[in-house]
């Protein structure tokens, strides 16, 4: 039996999501302390094709694609060894069923390199052998509020991007979640939770307890954000 903290099992995968922005990274590091877990991040400088990528999709979308692919996969093998709880910036599935399925659809990946892809995706993640969250935590938000953040956070490559594509990522978020059926899901509002409130902490975690040891697969921290 695994040693229990805040009731949550210490080798527990607690993962982020959510669009370009929300604030994944920023609650990992809080989340992560307050549960005196491990933190992992999605690492943007040292990325070899990120900044290519934003500059044009179509030339680099698939390299891009399997570089996520690859790195996601060795961050997951590597917190699996450890045997420890982790929380965890942005999940593995977001790359398939928001970013590349966003890039096939709108002409910037062929279908030849999209269905490669995706094979492999299946090989590696859709298996019994490939470790699903615990719960998944879905930060959502106005898009308003969200472009905001971006701005302020200052990545040239993504504020020089149009917004027609954060518009277009931000709904696709929408309709991913609504069918995403993986792992247990919180729901979380950006206007509705302060991550640097102690007391907004403590009702995540309880959010977190509560689909880990319930049969529940869905809860909304605020009736604002009820699907
Ligand atoms: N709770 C918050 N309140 C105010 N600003 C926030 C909050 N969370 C994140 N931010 C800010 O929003 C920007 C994006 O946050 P970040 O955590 O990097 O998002 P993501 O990892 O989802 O891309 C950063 O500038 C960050 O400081
Ligand atoms: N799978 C992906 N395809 C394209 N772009 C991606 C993918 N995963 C992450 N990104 C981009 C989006 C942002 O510009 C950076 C970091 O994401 P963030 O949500 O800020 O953590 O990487």
């Amino acid at each position: 039996m695994n040693q229990i903290k805040n009731n949550i099992p210490s080798n527990a995968l607690i993962t982020l999501a959510g669009t370009v922005g929300v604030g994944k990274s920023t609650l990992t590091q809080q989340l992560a302390n307050r549960l005196q877990f491990e933190s992992s991040f999605e690492k943007v400088d040292g990325n070899p094709y990120l900044e290519d990528y934003y500059n044009d999709f179509k030339a680099w979308s698939f390299h891009l694609q399997i570089y996520f692919l690859a790195e996601r996969f060795k961050q997951q093998k590597q917190m699996s060894e450890t045997g420890l709880g982790y929380v965890q910036d942005r999940s593995i599935y977001e790359d398939v069923g928001i970013f590349a399925q966003m890039q096939y659809e709108n002409g910037n990946m062929s279908e030849r390199d999209f269905n490669t892809y995706h094979s492999l995706f299946e090989a590696m993640v859709m298996n019994p052998y490939f470790p699903k969250p615990n719960v998944l935590i879905y930060i959502d938000g106005q898009f308003e509020s969200i472009m905001q953040r971006i701005h302020d956070r200052g990545r040239d490559m993504e504020i020089n991007t149009p917004r027609a594509f954060w518009e277009d990522l931000y709904q696709r978020y929408s309709n991913w979640i609504r069918h995403f059926n993986v792992c247990p899901v919180l729901h979380l509002d950006i206007d509705e939770y302060d991550c640097y409130d102690p007391s907004s902490l403590n009702e995540i975690v309880e959010g977190v307890e509560t689909l880990i040891h319930t049969d529940q697969n869905y809860l909304a921290l605020h009736s604002s954000s009820v699907k």
